[in-house]
């Protein structure tokens, strides 16, 4: 899929890692729907990307991905914005143990929601003209934080959501691709506020940080190395990418626990 003249729709992109998302889309030619709960570093980014490339191709859309409702409503207008979409990215995310019930609905349900909404935009058989969806999991999602079981059931809920979903896609004939972006530690708002927001096991933080140590802190930019072969590349279905500070790697999973 060249992204050239496609509509995509960011979660959480007023910062961080989902803001790096929708530069590098705008960069390569991507009209943008920027959606987040935070207005004032939304208006403040769009702004800036309107000087850098062009007034008509980004827009900002005030959304909390808890609510359905909002989410609906922020694709209807972006449809009628840009005409259509053709890539989603669940970004929007937190770290927070303390308020365990809202993570999973953020982390977890958030993503549901979304992909749920817009299959009636992308879905082959309602008339859509298929699509993407690039789910922000983690490599929380694939190996374990011991100080954060809660955020970290929120990724392996996204991976095994991520896979499923694409299977039963292909099954169904919607022609929308899923796949997973899954980064290490990051340099963002969420990593240097989460001392404040460990609950339960917050007694385990120490050896955490020492995993910070070994594995080496991205920065945002180098998260979204390797976001475009997700969306680009057809082949690409149910996948989960692995980005660390000196490797980039697919995920490989058991076979069936049945066969
Ligand atoms: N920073 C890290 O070390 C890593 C982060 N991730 C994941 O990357 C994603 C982005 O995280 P960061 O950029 O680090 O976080 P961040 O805190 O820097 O940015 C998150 C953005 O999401 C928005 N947001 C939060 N809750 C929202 C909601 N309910 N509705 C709409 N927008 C909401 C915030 O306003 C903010 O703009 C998350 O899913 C996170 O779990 C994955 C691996 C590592
Ligand atoms: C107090 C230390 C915890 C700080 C955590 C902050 C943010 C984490 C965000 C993530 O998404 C997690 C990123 C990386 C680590 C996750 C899992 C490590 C798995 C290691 C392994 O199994 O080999």
């Amino acid at each position: 899929m060249a992204l050239n003249g496609k509509t995509a729709v960011v979660t959480g992109a007023a910062m961080g890692i989902g803001r790096s998302i929708a530069e590098l889309l705008l960069q390569n030619g991507a009209k943008v729907a920027i959606l987040d709960m935070n207005e004032a570093a939304g208006q403040s980014l769009v702004e800036t990307l309107n000087k850098e490339h062009g007034p008509d191709r980004v827009l900002f859309l005030l959304c909390n991905v808890e609510s359905g409702e909002e989410i609906k409503a922020a694709f209807q207008k972006t449809v009628e914005t840009f005409g259509g979409i053709d890539i989603l990215v669940n970004n929007a995310g937190i770290f927070n143990e303390i308020m365990w019930e809202k993570t999973i609905g953020i982390n977890l349900a958030g993503c549901i929601r979304g992909a749920y909404l817009v299959i009636e935009h992308m879905n082959k058989l309602t008339g859509g003209r298929g699509g993407v969806i690039v789910n922000v999991a983690s490599i929380a999602g694939i190996g374990l934080l011991s100080c954060c079981p809660v955020y970290t059931a929120t990724k392996h809920g996204v991976v095994g959501f991520t896979r499923a979903f694409a299977a039963a896609s292909v099954a169904s004939g919607y022609g929308i691709r899923m796949n997973a972006l899954c980064p290490g530690f990051a340099q963002t708002d969420l990593f240097s506020s989460v001392q404040s927001r460990l609950g339960q096991f917050s007694n385990l933080a120490g050896a955490n940080q020492e995993l910070i140590e070994k594995l080496g802190v991205l920065t945002s930019a180098e998260v979204v190395q390797g976001f475009l072969e997700l969306v680009t590349d057809e082949t690409k279905n149910g996948q989960a990418l692995i980005v660390l500070p000196k490797e980039k790697k697919y995920a490989t999973f058991p076979v069936s626990p049945t066969d």
